[in-house]
């Protein structure tokens, strides 16, 4: 991999300040043709435990730091990260498989949590309390919660670790980072820039290991961890949720969605188009965010779908470095066979494929950006995640009719509405039983806004002043005369 600044390129694990190996190695590979990209040490249990203990010793002098002080090392981090960008991007892009432009986007929205974290931090502010006693003194003190642990998704290597790290180190507290086995780089590269921008030894470490179930123990389970925030699947959530249920730690988990996406017919068709593309496509369709249901009603149906599939054939899809390419591959040939089966499933149930449906010669991490139509809520497609590039709509004809369809999931991550009735879209906005919802846009997600879902997509905020809150506890103190 041909980079400006090579020594960014990290294969070992970083704890206490060191970059070390573990007993084995583990390959990165490009998602979009296989190469390998190089061997990641392989940490196991051992290694995780020894980053807890980096980090609780750490934790005294981190914490006692004035606000002002941890700011300057974060937006030194800040800064380094920005003038590090293609870089940091390239690495992203070949590990992951997203366009190069999507990935720059992620490094810039990933180093903002870190600068404006930085900032929040110094309004730590407590209260006095109006005392219930004449002869009481009342307050409340914001003290960080102590060693962080985290595990993060593939998805978005760079911006899920900075939207849980920056907050947390800001904060005072110390962390523990396991990414993704598939986008180790990322993360690692990350903490390069972190150690040059002068965080001291243990404040931050990463471990990256095939053993994602030992190393998760430790992160959820070790007593010196105060907090354990995850992203990705409900599945290991609820799984990691449980674990973390045995020291009563708190938590944080931003896990899956089922995003309706619904175009009332006093929508401006254009609009909604553009809106459904940018969350549908972005990232190969492999968005907690992304659109899963399209539900559009039935007299501006025909227009919106020949408008949608005239934007979906136009995409380009190829390798993420190529000049002018919309779309990469999947992460990996499992996801492949997932969308594959999801749209056979609808199919065989009634639906219509009105272009794509099928893998693509590029490579077998390929699948065409997909449109179906026919889709009823039964169906695998409407049910599950697709987390693929598949748009799949449905028809409607009630305002009631249809929030109560994109309510009836266990999840509520993002919904997204469509309608240039002001009435209309705030009746529907307070009805859907959602974390975030995107009226009249595609694009929502922002460092100063809190993220995060309702239901069983998850528990807690990140970003904005929420996202802050998360890694304070709040101490009441009582003085008496
Ligand atoms: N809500 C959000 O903010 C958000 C953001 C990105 C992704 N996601 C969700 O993540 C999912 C896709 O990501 P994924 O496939 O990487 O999810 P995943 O749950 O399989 O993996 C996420 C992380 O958990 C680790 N992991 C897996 N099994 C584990 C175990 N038993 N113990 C400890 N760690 C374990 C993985 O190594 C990875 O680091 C989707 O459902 C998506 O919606 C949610
Ligand atoms: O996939 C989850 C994160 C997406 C986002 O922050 O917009």
């Amino acid at each position: 991999m041909k980079l400006a600044n090579p020594d960014l390129l990290k294969f070992q694990n970083y704890i206490d300040g060191e970059w070390r190996d573990a007993e084995g190695t583990a390959e990165v590979r490009d998602p979009a043709n296989g190469e390998l990209l190089g061997k990641v040490a392989d940490g196991s249990a051992a290694d995780a435990e020894a980053a807890v203990a980096a980090a609780s010793a750490a934790f005294p002098e981190w914490s006692r730091r004035t606000a002002g002080e941890r700011a300057a090392v974060l937006k030194r981090w800040y800064q380094l990260i920005m003038d590090n960008s293609e870089d940091l991007a390239r690495i992203l892009t070949l590990e992951q498989g997203k366009p190069l432009a999507e990935a720059q986007g992620e490094i810039i929205y990933g180093a903002s949590f870190i600068e404006w974290f930085a900032e929040e931090c110094r309004r730590a502010y407590g209260q006095t309390i109006p005392s219930h006693n004449p002869g009481m003194r009342l307050s409340t003190i914001r003290q960080p919660v102590g060693v962080v642990t985290c595990i993060t998704p593939w998805n978005f290597p760079n911006a899920m670790i900075t939207r849980k790290a920056a907050p947390a180190l800001a904060a005072g507290c110390t962390v523990v980072i396991k990414p993704a086995l598939e986008t180790p780089l990322s993360a690692l590269a990350l903490c390069r820039l972190a150690e040059e921008a002068g965080l001291p030894k243990g404040t931050i470490n990463v471990v990256t290991g095939t053993d994602a179930p030992g190393i998760g123990r430790v992160l959820t389970q070790d007593p010196r961890v105060a907090k354990f925030t995850f992203t990705g699947s409900t599945a290991v959530g609820k799984l990691l949720m449980a674990q973390c249920a045995s020291t009563v730690k708190k938590m944080s988990m931003e896990l899956g969605g089922n995003a309706p996406f619904i175009v009332f017919d006093d929508a401006d068709i254009d609009t909604a188009v553009k809106a459904c593309v940018a969350t549908k496509f972005r990232n190969a369709g492999q968005v907690c965010v992304a659109t899963n249901r399209i539900y559009v009603h039935e007299s501006v149906h025909d227009e919106f779908v020949e408008q949608l599939r005239a934007e979906v054939a136009a995409l380009k899809i190829g390798h993420g470095t190529e000049e002018g390419v919309n779309m990469g591959p999947m992460i990996f040939r499992r996801a492949v066979d997932r969308v594959q089966g999801l749209v056979q499933d609808a199919v065989a149930a009634g639906a219509k494929i009105e272009i794509g449906g099928e893998q693509l010669p590029n490579g077998e991490n390929y699948f065409a950006p997909t449109l179906i139509t026919g889709v009823t809520d039964n169906m695998r497609i409407a049910q599950e995640e697709n987390f693929g590039p598949i748009a799949a709509v449905q028809k409607f004809t009630e305002e009631d009719d249809v929030v109560r369809r994109a309510n009836d999931t266990p999840y509520g991550l993002a919904a997204y509405v469509m309608s240039e009735n002001i009435r209309r879209a705030n009746r529907v906005v307070e009805a859907l039983e959602y974390g975030m919802i995107a009226c009249n846009t595609g694009v929502f997600s922002t460092t100063v806004a809190p993220f995060g879902g309702t239901k069983e997509s998850g528990i807690g905020r990140e970003g904005g002043v929420e996202g802050m809150a998360e890694f304070y506890e709040t101490k009441y103190c009582c003085f008496g005369a």
